[in-house]
């Protein structure tokens, strides 16, 4: 048997659509594979109950096919679905690591990526790769149709999960199909100023490159109290703040010395609007480990 520590990742970082990625440290699933015949997979954890063991609607699944590797799975959640923490990329990836193992694939963790990716396509339609690659990877990704960068870096973050569910699906339908080029400019430049702020390891320049013109504005109206929880954790230090991948999650950018104040004014803000929540302090870490 093999067992792998595949943890929560947040996408998109505001202006890295479908492009950046960053490993948190926590929460994560924990994936065992043995070898079997058929594939059969067993959920437990957090949010088990909405996620399908039919192997052909479950994002392992996918990776099973894309490796030729039949397998008992069995998928312990650390990582609540529809929570814009990556939930579906954690098991993907997780997956995608134990059973390259279990069967001697040989593969490279960057070539697991693409391969981990299919297991998107099963729950959002898209091969997005997004959250595999900083789950199988760790640190700060990059993922393009031609490959994938990752950077270690030091960057400390809050993520609060509010009980509320939008699922990636949902959430693609109100991306703008169309973009002014002054949008398209405002956010090569956010995005570029983010990708050095992660080589750099400064807050505030990640902080600064994480506006969005785009597809933020549209996914926070379905988040409800976002605009207070922004502003909240942007009053209590916070350097930068978006929607966590799809949402609901909303990702804050800060110094270490601020976690504390943030994680709290974003947990107060949500509870003004009626909304339970709990925050991850977390910062960019490794990805999936074999335990
Ligand atoms: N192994 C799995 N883990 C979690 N969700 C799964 C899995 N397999 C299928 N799903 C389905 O995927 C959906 C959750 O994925 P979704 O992409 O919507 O959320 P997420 O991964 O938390 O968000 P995001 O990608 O924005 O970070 C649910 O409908 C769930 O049933
Ligand atoms: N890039 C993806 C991440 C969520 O899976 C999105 O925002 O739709």
């Amino acid at each position: 048997m093999i067992t792998v520590r595949a943890p929560a990742t947040s996408a998109n970082l505001g202006s890295g659509f479908d492009v950046f990625g960053v490993a948190f440290d926590r929460p994560a699933d924990i994936i065992r594979v043995e070898r079997a015949e058929q594939t059969t997979i067993d959920i437990t954890g957090v949010g088990s109950q909405y996620i399908p063991t039919d192997p052909d609607a479950n994002t392992v699944g996918a990776v099973v096919d894309a490796l030729d590797a039949p397998a008992h799975i069995e998928i312990d959640k650390g990582v609540r679905p529809a929570s814009g923490l990556g939930s579906s990329a954690a098991s993907a990836a997780g997956a995608a690591v134990a059973l390259n193992e279990l069967y001697n694939r040989g593969l490279s963790r960057s070539e697991l990526v693409p391969i981990a990716a299919e297991g998107e396509a099963v729950v959002s339609g898209t091969a997005h790769a997004d959250n595999v690659a900083p789950s199988i990877l760790g640190g700060f990704t990059i993922a393009t149709a031609d490959g994938v960068e990752s950077v270690s870096t030091d960057i400390s973050l809050v993520a609060c999960l509010p009980e509320i569910a939008v699922s990636t699906r949902d959430a693609r339908r109100v991306v703008p199909e169309t973009a002014q080029m002054a949008e398209v400019v405002e956010t090569v430049g956010n995005a570029a100023t983010l990708a050095v702020g992660m080589c750099r390891g400064d807050p505030d320049l990640v902080g600064r490159g994480m506006d969005d013109p785009l597809v933020t504005p549209a996914r926070a109206e379905l988040i409800t109290g976002y605009d207070a929880v922004r502003e909240a954790a942007v009053d209590a230090g916070a350097t930068g703040v978006t929607v966590s991948g799809a949402g609901p999650s909303v990702l804050a950018v800060c110094r270490a010395r601020d976690q504390r104040a943030v994680g709290s004014a974003m947990l107060t803000a949500f509870d003004d609007h009626e909304v339970d929540a709990r925050v991850y302090q977390t910062q960019v870490s490794d990805g999936a480990t074999i335990l």
